[in-house]
């Protein structure tokens, strides 16, 4: 049984399937029929092109949503800096440093909206140039800003809900958020942030280059992990609203730009968007990935979605060892954000959800570890396996980036180690989750000391105590 069942209140509605075609009418008729663009769409309605990919992209890669629209985006007055807010929130300064990380739960902040209580903690690369990714923490208390509107030209966002209910209404449609539940939102696509249930605090992925993806399924066929029809794309539903002044927060490369015009974004009656089923790997001919001429990267053999979306955490079906050994957590991941190399993410988002552990003869936690992938953690709820002490919290966090060698503490070492191996179930109310990247990450002025929660004493609370155990034979 899934572990989450949430009941969808009447005002979102929802189309299920990530990898399929989707088209969503708010009124009858009012997306054309056989054409994008129309000399005249119906109802009066501007059309207007959405771009998630180069115009010339493949076609097995090519993304894009119309929308059709009561006045086009490109009515607004010019950008200017949004002064409202500290340059250093959403793009500082990496510092990188080898040390392991963990941090006490972050604080929640009921004086700010979603715009002001987003923070940078950990990134790589560069929005400019469409690579990398940040990480941000978020922790707002009130609405955003009446007639207020945000997008980020920087990347697509992969948003964790740790606490507090989101209700995110988008250009394409209205979506509810709740603990456990992740959202999408991809470049460019506007939205509005409003807390129906009082403070919110949670975790945001920002993938600068290319658009999260169902990992491959390999031998473990055709379902499980997380099963593309529970992932849920809002139908059409819009405003009619052209006598108010509204601002647009733009998120460009890490500043804030605020521009006015008169008129909702959330004016689109219709659309209709892309998502395509993936290349299979078979079709490969060499090691070189050339197939019929084209050259082919790990992003091809992807399902791509263009438009925001959102996935229950309890309904990740999961696949683990039923003899012995601890498998990598690859077989928790979610959705995945390709690099331009097969196997090799620019992030994974993985989780670690309630689950049985019947392993034989098995050290069951995580093994002690160095990775030559950046390991940033969070936790939605309840206590992580390889964690023993009250010190990786809910809302908290914790970093072993390339190579910083990690694993269980001293009391979960012990333990597990001599516990009786009965079956087990771990994680129960917990959740976990992983953003495990092939970059090394920088952490911010903001992540190292502004917020006052870095825990001096991560390596002594969790190894220093270990003990030789090595009995070599007399
Ligand atoms: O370090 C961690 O806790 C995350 C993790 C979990 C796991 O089961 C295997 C490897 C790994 O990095
Ligand atoms: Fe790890």
């Amino acid at each position: 049984m899934p572990v989450t069942d949430f009941k969808t209140p009447e005002k979102y509605t929802y189309l299920n399937g990530h990898g399929s075609y989707h088209e969503s009418e708010a009124i009858k008729g009012a997306l054309p029929v056989g054409a994008n663009s129309p000399q005249k769409p119906p109802y009066g309605l501007y059309a207007e092109k959405l771009s998630g990919t180069a115009f010339t992209a493949p076609r097995h890669e090519n993304l894009q949503t119309w929308l059709y629209r009561v006045l086009p985006s490109a009515s607004h007055s010019p950008f200017e800096p949004f002064m409202d807010y500290s340059s250093e929130q959403l793009q500082s300064v990496l510092n990188h440093i080898p040390n392991q990380f963990r941090w006490d739960p972050f604080d929640t902040d009921a004086s700010v909206d979603w715009v002001r209580g987003i923070k940078h903690l950990a990134g790589a690369g560069d929005p400019t140039a469409k690579r990398g990714l940040g990480i941000y923490l978020f922790a707002a208390g009130r609405d955003m800003d009446s007639n207020t509107a945000m997008y980020s030209s920087d990347g697509e966002m992969l948003i964790v809900a740790q606490q507090g209910v989101l209700d995110i209404q988008t250009e394409i449609g209205k979506l509810l958020i709740r603990p456990n539940e992740i959202v999408i939102i991809p470049r460019g696509i506007k939205y509005r942030v409003t807390l129906p249930e009082g403070p919110v605090r949670g975790y945001i992925l920002e993938l600068y280059q290319g658009h999260f993806v169902l990992p491959e399924l390999g031998p473990i066929g055709s379902n499980c992990l997380a099963n593309p029809r529970d992932f849920q794309v809002p139908c059409a539903s819009f405003d009619m609203d052209t006598n108010t002044t509204w601002s647009i927060v733009n998120k460009y490369n890490g500043q804030l730009f605020i521009a006015k015009q008169n008129h909702t974004p959330f004016d689109v009656v219709a659309w209709h968007g892309r998502c395509k089923s993936f290349e299979h790997r078979d079709q490969f001919q060499d090691d070189d990935h050339v197939v019929r001429g084209l050259r082919r990267t790990a992003a091809d053999f992807c399902i791509y979605q263009d438009y925001p979306y959102k996935y229950d955490l309890g309904r990740f079906s999961v696949i683990g060892s039923t003899s012995f050994d601890h498998p990598d957590p690859s077989i928790y991941t979610v959705l995945t954000g390709p690099s331009d190399h097969p196997g090799t993410a620019v992030a994974d988002f993985v989780v670690f959800p309630p689950r049985w552990l019947v392993q034989e003869d098995t050290f069951r936690p995580p093994w002690y570890h160095r990775n030559t992938m950046s390991e940033f953690m969070g936790l939605v709820s309840g206590d992580y396996d390889a964690k023993s002490g009250a010190g990786f919290r809910p809302g908290g966090a914790s970093l072993h980036n390339v190579m910083a060698a990690h694993g269980p503490d001293t009391g979960t070492f012990e333990k597990a180690s001599n516990m009786e191996l009965k079956p087990q179930k771990i994680g129960v109310g917990s959740m976990a989750f992983m953003f495990e990247s092939s970059l090394m990450l920088g952490v911010t002025e903001w992540g190292l000391n502004t917020c006052q929660k870095v825990q001096g004493s991560y390596n002594k609370d969790s190894w220093l105590d270990l003990q030789p155990q090595f009995k070599p034979p007399v």
